[in-house]
């Protein structure tokens, strides 16, 4: 039997300790969550990131729960819809949230998108803040903030996020938004680490990979590591699942990092924030 990988971990600004990288189940269908936690837990991840927009919060909350892995080691992420912002609807949001796991709490929840439109975000945080306040959430953050939007939460925030899930890979690496984050103390999640897809043919990307003697998705997956950006890379295969954590016998130096970062085109596979609502 392969060995699971050990994942290193990070510690947010409250304290609370996050898996560095996490397990995406945007689009698992509920008749393959089983099998997928399965691998995914074997292969070593401990965190998973869904949303209620994924419709499969109810499939992974019991996947998890009959792996027999005890809660306290797992790291459940969940988040906010667009449609559920505003004061009551975010805490009436996240209790359904947390039945719908069947886990008593969740580790972190992110309002998902800030939806400019609906002028509600202030709203939504002061929700979240008094469920992290009552225990019901160990950790809260947002998703797709931009530089404005977080700047509108800071100035009535009474707790600052602790995360800011953006989209971030090679074709879009976000550097600005990294250092910002960096500065307030806020953690930064990748989601399409992998560009979905998109990096395949990258000569800069296959010329690193073999150098380094590791495949394009550990090349990128380490360029996130030793950036700062907790990826979470989703995959229905174990093989790949278990190659995508695969990635601490190896290290980019400073050069390469630079080239990596270098290969930005603006490019988004998802949404622009602010065209969200
Ligand atoms: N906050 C937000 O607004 C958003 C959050 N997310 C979160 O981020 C997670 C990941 O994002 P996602 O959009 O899935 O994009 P990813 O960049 O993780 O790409 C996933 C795709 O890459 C493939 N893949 C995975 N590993 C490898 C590998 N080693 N080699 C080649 N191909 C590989 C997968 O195929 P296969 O399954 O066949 O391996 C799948 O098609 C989501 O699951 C979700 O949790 C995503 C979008 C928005
Ligand atoms: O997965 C998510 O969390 C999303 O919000 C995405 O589905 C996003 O809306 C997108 O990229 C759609 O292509």
């Amino acid at each position: 039997m392969t060995e699971a990988t050990t994942i290193p971990s990070v510690t947010l600004s409250n304290g609370v300790v996050m898996p560095a990288i996490g397990f995406g189940v945007f689009q698992i269908p509920d008749d393959a969550m089983c099998t997928t936690v399965r691998h995914a837990l074997a292969a070593g991840y401990r965190a998973f990131d869904t949303a209620p927009m994924y419709g499969n919060e109810r499939s992974l909350g019991r996947a998890l729960t009959n792996s027999g892995v005890p809660r306290e080691e797992l790291f459940v992420t969940t988040k906010v819809s667009n449609e559920d912002q505003g004061y009551q609807s975010t805490l009436d949001a996240v209790e359904s949230s947390v039945a719908r796991l069947g886990l008593d709490y969740v580790d972190l929840c992110l309002i998902h998108w800030p939806a400019p439109a609906r002028g509600a975000y202030l709203d939504t945080w002061r929700a979240l803040e008094q469920l992290h306040a009552a225990g019901r959430i160990r950790a809260i953050g947002v998703s797709n903030f931009q530089a404005d939007h977080l700047d509108r939460l800071l100035e009535v925030a009474a707790v600052r996020p602790m995360v800011n899930q953006i989209e971030i890979h090679p074709l879009l690496p976000q550097q600005p938004m990294v250092e910002l984050h960096r500065s307030l103390g806020i953690h930064t999640q990748a989601w399409a680490p992998l560009a979905r897809g998109r990096l395949q043919e990258n000569p800069v990307l296959t010329e690193l990979a073999r150098r380094h003697d590791v495949s394009l998705a550990q090349l990128v997956l380490r360029w996130h590591l030793q950036r700062g950006t907790i990826p979470l890379p989703k995959s229905s295969s174990p093989e790949r699942m278990r190659a995508n954590i695969d990635v601490f016998d190896f290290a980019l130096d400073a050069d390469e990092i630079a080239q990596i970062t270098a290969l930005d085109r603006n490019e988004r596979t998802g949404p622009h924030p602010d065209d969200v609502h």
